[in-house]
């Protein structure tokens, strides 16, 4: 498989020498389309090459350290004791969130850890731990007045704990018997964690499936950069056959069952016609699109028009709106933004909003409290008479068919480098090693999304923090490099 894969890995890099350059990104996506046909040929030539490795039960699973506090701390996961049989299992890709109050300030610490969510220069790289403790400290007062304002925490633990019931579920009504597990990126169950019950029930063939439609750097692409790590540091995993599903948006079941939702809740409204269907995805910073090559924004834009596309067949001819929401810190973000859209379409008498969630498939802090409580007082502020909202699938049956459908399709690629089935994804199926070097290779700097110096000079609620704590960050690194004693670790340390 990893020979597989370098060889892949070789080719996308010579086959794009000379290519680099920030307006390319759809360009530069439609290469990977074509690196990754190429290498489903060559890995299809190689496979027999590839020593059939058997995947084996666990004995004694080494305790994972709790990774709160730690970067992709975690060291072996299992040894390989005895021959397996073949166990199917999937593995749900989720972000995690706080379960209580105490637990805002660390979960925010992980996010802020993760260089896929602030990627700094090499050189700068031991500065990773402090800065996340820093802005996590100063972000931890508004989030917890929002995760405060939904009863104390996020839901989604729960709910993806449901989907992934519901899931195994689907799958033995196809006949299919496949333990599903959940892993978080940032909050419990880790998915070091996830990956330890993987290896102590002996699964043998993986299809790992980010809960996410569309794929993003920030979330698929950094839950799988932390599964790459952790497959290459342990025996059992790093020989575990497995596919990944990048990204689903497409598909007509999860098509369907959205505009199942908008319909009924458009039928709310006295004169459904009349509404405008506005989508508020999460936003990313704009440079990871333009400058990193996130197909996020197009394949945003492609499910909006797949949804739009099946409304107007069902006979609906709505107007529409896509814009970006939960913008962080003082980069540019993705655009229009979410709260310039709703006061925009309120200036032009627009009557009647119906907020559609669309980057994400459960209830979380975004749609129960920005968008249900923030946006809806501000769209009522705009001129907006009636607003709505379509609820996140969570369990919907349909959605949940779809997703049993989709990892029935991914089976027969698990251990085979392939390209999608279909080959209409922006980011096409394979393993690991193959997305991975596909996609996002040069894992460029790009600008901060937070930034606690330029909190600074912002004219944000945060200006005096932010100016106290790099006042004292610069203090404190100056005494740690003087007297060679660590403050920071006792001055920063959550829990
Ligand atoms: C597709 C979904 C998401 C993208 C893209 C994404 C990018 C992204 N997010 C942040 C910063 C924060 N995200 C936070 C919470 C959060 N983010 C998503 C989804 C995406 N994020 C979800 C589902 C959640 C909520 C989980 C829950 O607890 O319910 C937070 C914490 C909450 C807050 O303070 O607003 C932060 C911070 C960045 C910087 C980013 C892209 C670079
Ligand atoms: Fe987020």
């Amino acid at each position: 498989m990893f020979l597989n894969s370098r060889s892949c890995s070789q080719l996308g890099t010579s086959s794009s020498s000379g290519r680099r350059r920030e307006a390319a990104a759809t360009q530069e996506l439609a290469g990977h389309r074509l690196r990754q046909r190429q290498c489903s040929s060559l890995g299809q030539q190689q496979q027999q090459r590839v020593p059939r490795v058997q995947a084996a039960a666990l004995s004694s699973p080494r305790p994972i350290a709790p990774r709160d506090q730690q970067q992709h701390g975690a060291g072996q996961i299992s040894r390989v004791d005895s021959p397996p049989q073949a166990k199917n299992g999937v593995l749900l890709l989720n972000l995690g969130g706080p379960e209580s109050l105490a637990d805002v300030r660390p979960f925010l610490y992980n996010l802020f850890a993760d260089p896929d969510i602030i990627r700094l220069p090499s050189a700068l790289r031991f500065l990773q731990p402090v800065l996340a403790n820093i802005i996590a400290t100063l972000r931890s007062p508004k989030s917890s007045e929002g995760y405060a304002a939904i009863g104390g925490g996020s839901p989604l633990r729960r709910i993806t704990d449901e989907q992934a019931a519901a899931l195994a579920a689907a799958l033995k009504g196809r006949g299919l018997d496949a333990e599903v597990y959940v892993a978080m990126r940032y909050w419990h169950p880790y998915t070091e964690e996830a990956l330890q019950h993987v290896v102590r029930d002996g699964i043998s063939n993986l299809v790992i499936l980010p809960l996410y439609p569309q794929f993003s750097i920030s979330t698929s692409g950094s839950s799988l950069r932390l599964l790459e790590h952790l497959f290459k540091s342990d025996p059992v995993l790093s020989n575990l056959k497995h596919t990944v599903i990048p990204s689903w948006y497409q598909r007509p079941g999860y098509v369907g069952a959205m505009v199942d939702l908008i319909e009924a809740e458009l039928d709310k409204f006295e004169q459904p016609e009349q509404v405008n269907v506005f989508f508020s995805a999460h936003g990313v910073p704009k440079s990871y699109v333009e400058e990193a090559g996130d197909p996020y924004k197009e394949e945003m834009e492609e499910c909006v028009a797949l949804i739009m596309a099946e409304l107007t067949r069902r006979g609906r001819g709505n107007e529409h709106t896509l814009a970006y929401q939960s913008r962080v810190g003082p980069v540019e973000w993705l655009q229009p933004y979410t709260d310039d859209s709703i006061r925009e379409l309120g200036a032009r008498g627009v009557h009647s909003l119906l907020a559609v969630p669309i980057s994400f498939v459960s209830e979380h802090i975004e749609t129960l409290e920005e968008i249900d409580m923030e946006y809806k007082e501000l769209a009522l502020e705009s001129g907006v008479k009636k607003w709505g909202r379509v609820p996140a699938l969570n369990t919907n049956a349909r959605f949940i068919e779809d997703l049993a459908d989709a990892v029935v399709e991914a089976l027969p690629y698990v251990g085979v480098i392939a390209g999608a089935p279909s080959g209409d994804t922006l980011v096409p199926m394979g393993d690991l090693d193959t997305l991975l070097s596909a996609y996002d290779r040069d894992r460029r700097t790009l600008p901060a999304p937070v930034e606690p110096w330029s909190w600074g000079w912002t004219k944000s609620a945060e200006t005096w923090n932010g100016r106290i704590a790099m006042v004292a960050i610069i203090v404190i690194l100056l005494l740690e490099a003087t007297t060679g004693q660590s403050f920071l670790n006792n001055i920063l340390a959550l829990d």
